[in-house]
């Protein structure tokens, strides 16, 4: 056990998809894998382990923002001999262009956290992800007819900003939407040697206001787990 996972070494599979929401990763394990067993309850966030087309996967929520999901990435690549994380997480669009339920894959993270300045004190690290993740996942993509938008986005700290413009900025240098953990995942798969994607779907827009409701980001979005799912 590590200390905010409950499973013994060996169950928890060298692929992890980590959506945010818990009952995001119950609904994962329970409508695309097989043989599932549900291996943390540990703080209520959901783990299982099973397969998916015969192979081993691991599904495990991460929580909302970059403390918690930078807790579980090291704790699974630490404790647990993890290999490849690959987020699956709802983001809200920054651009007119990218519409409700589209997926974005996250080529890098920008950041508005400090949290790396602990490590590179004012320098700037630019948080990437792993290009053979995201080459394979862009290939599924395109074989499955699903479109996809691939570029930088925005890994923010604060879900409910006091200035409605303030995406702007970051629109303006062509950052596509904004979530709350990436930039710390790969960070961390950066630091200890191992692979990382964020495959997003976008549930809300800050250009429009239109927005999918907690059902839908906890049940619906399909493709992005089939994508996510195509790396195991
Ligand atoms: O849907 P998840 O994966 O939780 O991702 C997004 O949703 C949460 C905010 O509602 C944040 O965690 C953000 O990154
Ligand atoms: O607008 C949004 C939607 C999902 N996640 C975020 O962080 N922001």
């Amino acid at each position: 056990m590590s200390l905010h996972i409950g499973a013994e070494v060996g169950e928890i599979a060298e692929t992890v998809l980590l959506p945010g929401d818990p009952l995001r990763a119950k609904w994962i394990a329970e409508h695309f894998l097989t043989d599932v067993k549900q291996y943390n309850n540990v703080r209520g966030m959901l783990g299982f382990t099973g397969l998916y087309n015969g192979k081993r996967v691991s599904v495990q929520g991460s929580g909302m923002g970059i403390p918690s999901i930078g807790i579980y990435a090291h704790e699974l690549i630490n404790d647990y001999g993890v290999k490849k994380l690959i987020r699956v997480g709802s983001a809200g669009s920054y651009q007119k262009e990218v519409a409700l339920r589209d997926i974005v894959l996250a080529m890098s993270a920008s950041t508005n956290s400090s949290i790396n300045n602990a490590t590179f004190h004012g320098e700037t690290f630019a948080p990437t992800a792993s290009f053979n993740l995201l080459r394979k996942a862009a290939d599924f993509a395109e074989n499955k007819g699903i479109s996809y938008k691939a570029g930088n986005i925005l890994s923010s700290d604060i879900f409910y900003q006091d200035n409605p413009e303030y995406y702007k900025k970051w629109a303006s240098h062509g950052v596509l939407c904004v979530e709350m953990e990436t930039a710390v995942l790969y960070t961390t798969a950066a630091k200890f040697g191992v692979e990382a994607l964020s495959v997003l779907t976008i549930s809300d827009s800050l250009v429009t206001h239109e927005a999918t409701s907690s059902q839908d980001r906890e049940t619906t979005f399909k493709e992005m787990i089939e994508i996510a799912l195509s790396l195991v």
